[in-house]
Order: C-alpha cells, then sequence, then structure tokens
C-alpha cells in the first residue's frame, strides 16, 4: 500500500538559520506524532509538508505523488493536505457553517451543506452549532471545527499543530480521541504535532521523537517508552534519571544506586544507566542508597520527588501520594526491575 507520507533527506530553515537537518519519515497510515522539546523544528516540519516553508533539499510524497522533490514543488492548495493550526484558526465573522465550506474547493460549494452536515458529524458535534459563531462555541468544540474544516475536501493526509494546547487537561483528553476518532471513520492519515508525551503516546500509531531537527526514534508508543534509543529520549519521555556506571564481569550494573539488574544484557566496561522514576522507591528508612530529599512535586494521584544522593548523584522517583516526604528529610533509595543500559 502506498505510504500516506514519505520524506526523505529533508533541509529546511529560516536565513542561515539551518533548522530541519536531513529528516526521514515515512507515515504508513493511522496517527503518527510528532514529540519534541520546544524549537526543535516540530512546526518546520509541518510547514515544509504542507508547502508554506520551501525546503532547501530533500524530497516530501504525500499518498505516493512527489510535492518536492529535484526541481518540483508542487503548491500548497494541490498537495491535498488538511492542515488545523494552533488555536485562533476559525474565522471569527463566519459561522461554523461557512467556516467548514471556506475548506472546499470552488466547484464543489455548491454541495457545501452536505458536505458541512457530513463534517460535523464526522467531529461528533451537533448539527444544531451550524449557524453559531466560534466565539459561541467553547475550546473543544473550536478545534472540532477547525478539525471538519481540514476534512471536508476529503484529504489524504491531516496535519495538526498542538490543536489542543489551548483546552484544559480533562477537555484536551475527550478532544484528542474524538479528533483521533474523526481522523479513522474519514481514512485520514495524521501528523500530529505535541509537545506532550500524554498526548503522544496515548493517541498515536507511532511517535517519532525529535530532536535538534532531526528524528532520534521513530516506533509504536510502547517501543519509545520500553525500548528508546538514546538516553535522551528516556530522559525526555521516561522521566528518567541518566547515571554513569559499568557493568561488572557478573553481568550486573554498577551505579551510584548500587548493584543494579539491566536491560539489555551487555558486555562489561563503561555504560550510561537510565533509570525511570517510576522504578525508584524512595523511603525513610530500610536497605538503599542513603540521600536527602531536594523538593517535592505533588501532583495529586502522585508525587515526583527529587533527590541528591550522597554520593552527588541526582535522582527522581515517582510515589503514591499516600508517602510523600519533605524537602531535607533523609531518606534510602531503592531500585525496582532491570535499569535500561546505554553504551558510553
Ligand atoms: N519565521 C521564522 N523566522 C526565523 N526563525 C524561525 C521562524 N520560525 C521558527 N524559527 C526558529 O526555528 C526553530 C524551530 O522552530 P519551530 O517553530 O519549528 O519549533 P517547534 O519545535 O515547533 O517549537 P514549539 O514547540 O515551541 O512550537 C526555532 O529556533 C525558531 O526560533
Amino acid at each position: 500500500m502506498t505510504d500516506a507520507l514519505e520524506i526523505r533527506g529533508l533541509e529546511a530553515g529560516y536565513g542561515r538559520n539551518p533548522v530541519l537537518r536531513g529528516v526521514d519519515l515515512t507515515v504508513p497510515g493511522g496517527v503518527t506524532s510528532i514529540l519534541g522539546s520546544s524549537g526543535c523544528g516540530k512546526t518546520t516540519l509541518l510547514r515544509a509538508v504542507a508547502g508554506f516553508v520551501q525546503p532547501t533539499g530533500g524530497s516530501i510524497s504525500v499518498a505516493g505523488a512527489e510535492v518536492v522533490g529535484g526541481r518540483r514543488t508542487v503548491p500548497a492548495r494541490q498537495r491535498g493536505i488538511g492542515y488545523v493550526p494552533q488555536e485562533g484558526a476559525l474565522f471569527p465573522h463566519l459561522t461554523v457553517a461557512r467556516n467548514v465550506a471556506f475548506g472546499l474547493p470552488r466547484a464543489e460549494r455548491r454541495d457545501a451543506a452536505k458536505r458541512v452536515a457530513a463534517s460535523l458529524e464526522l467531529v461528533e458535534l451537533d448539527p444544531s452549532l451550524a449557524e453559531r459563531y466560534p466565539h459561541e462555541l467553547s475550546g473543544g468544540q473550536q478545534q472540532r471545527v477547525a478539525l471538519a474544516r481540514a476534512l471536508a475536501p476529503r484529504p489524504t493526509l491531516v496535519l495538526l499543530d498542538e490543536p489542543f494546547s489551548s483546552l484544559d487537561a480533562s477537555l484536551r483528553e475527550e478532544t484528542g480521541r474524538a479528533v483521533v476518532r474523526a481522523l479513522r471513520a474519514a481514512d485520514a492519515a495524521a501528523v500530529l504535532v505535541t509537545h506532550d508525551q500524554g498526548e503522544a503516546l496515548s493517541l498515536a500509531d507511532q511517535v517519532a521523537v525529535m530532536m535538534e531537527g532531526q528524528f532520534l526514534q521513530v516506533a509504536a508508543p510502547s517501543a519509545v517508552y520500553l525500548e528508546p534509543a538514546d538516553p535522551r529520549i528516556a530522559a525526555f519521555i521516561g522521566h528518567a534519571s541518566l547515571l554513569p556506571g559499568e557493568i561488572g564481569a557478573d553481568g550486573r550494573g554498577r551505579c551510584a544506586l548500587g548493584s543494579v539488574a539491566v536491560r539489555p544484557a551487555s558486555a562489561a566496561g563503561p555504560v550510561q544507566f537510565a533509570v525511570r522514576s517510576e522504578q525508584l522507591q524512595v523511603r525513610a528508612d530500610g536497605d538503599g542508597t542513603p540521600g536527602e530529599v531536594v523538593d517535592v512535586s505533588f501532583f495529586g494521584h502522585d508525587a515526583t520527588i527529587r533527590v541528591r544522593l550522597d554520593s552527588g548523584e541526582r535522582i527522581a522517583a515517582r510515589t503514591p501520594a499516600d508517602s510523600v516526604p519533605r524537602a531535607g528529610d533523609r531518606v534510602r533509595v531503592t531500585v525496582l526491575g532491570d535499569v535500561i543500559t546505554f553504551p558510553r
């Protein structure tokens, strides 16, 4: 089957400032989320695919047709791509129906009423909202209208740039799920840019982790989380603490947290350990590596406790909300399960 999107060696930037440095990405279908820290180039990549930024090298194909490559550049409106920008995407002076119809090619506007109704149904919005203006809708409803507008011309690919960033946590999750259902119902592939790792992991079929204008790993959500290809991915996505250490002749690891079981099995020698916050237990006493609590972030369901070990290294642990120490407390830290290991 033809891939919905194929990007090879893409380079782009602003003036003399290179942003994308040879990006490769294949989106077979379904939802791919692009996750990365602020400023790494996520929006620039979406804008290059959409046709709003002119790449300086590489190629882009949409549904098998090359839109950038060699000397050829297909104009944005002929790429068959839907684009849902960050907030503020709707025309404030147009009703919902006219906002959605705006996305249709001129020749298809005669049929607009039917297409608007079908698009609103896809995004699970009540048809009675069609005559409202954007300011008469909630934030989540506005984002669904923006998606309905992008889906109305039946694109093969939809690009969504942090579409839920202005919504509060509960609305975010609900809107995210509805958007993914709508994309699947419309049989459109999607690329979703986010810097929210929960959103990236829970909504997507494939997660692409970007750092400094390149993808470090493109894989299924569970693989990115459980088998990070790079220590920076473990630190970013798994909130892992990175510690230097070594593998002994017995195959066990040794680091500031003592002797630890490792994954994958590694040859003896120096390594870097990525210890996930949820595999660290912090207790007031007992066995374990001694340290002092530096600070605590309380989230309700659990808390993140940052500890300075007596050896000087810092770690972060996630603990249940009912056993949270205070800053300055003396504690003991133990490790549960295998620690991910990277060559050093
Ligand atoms: N129009 C522009 N002119 C010049 N530089 C720009 C322009 N737009 C973005 N940049 C720069 O390009 C780099 C990548 O920006 P981009 O918006 O792609 O990052 P991002 O990963 O989407 O960030 P965020 O998560 O904060 O939205 C940044 O260093 C940014 O300052």
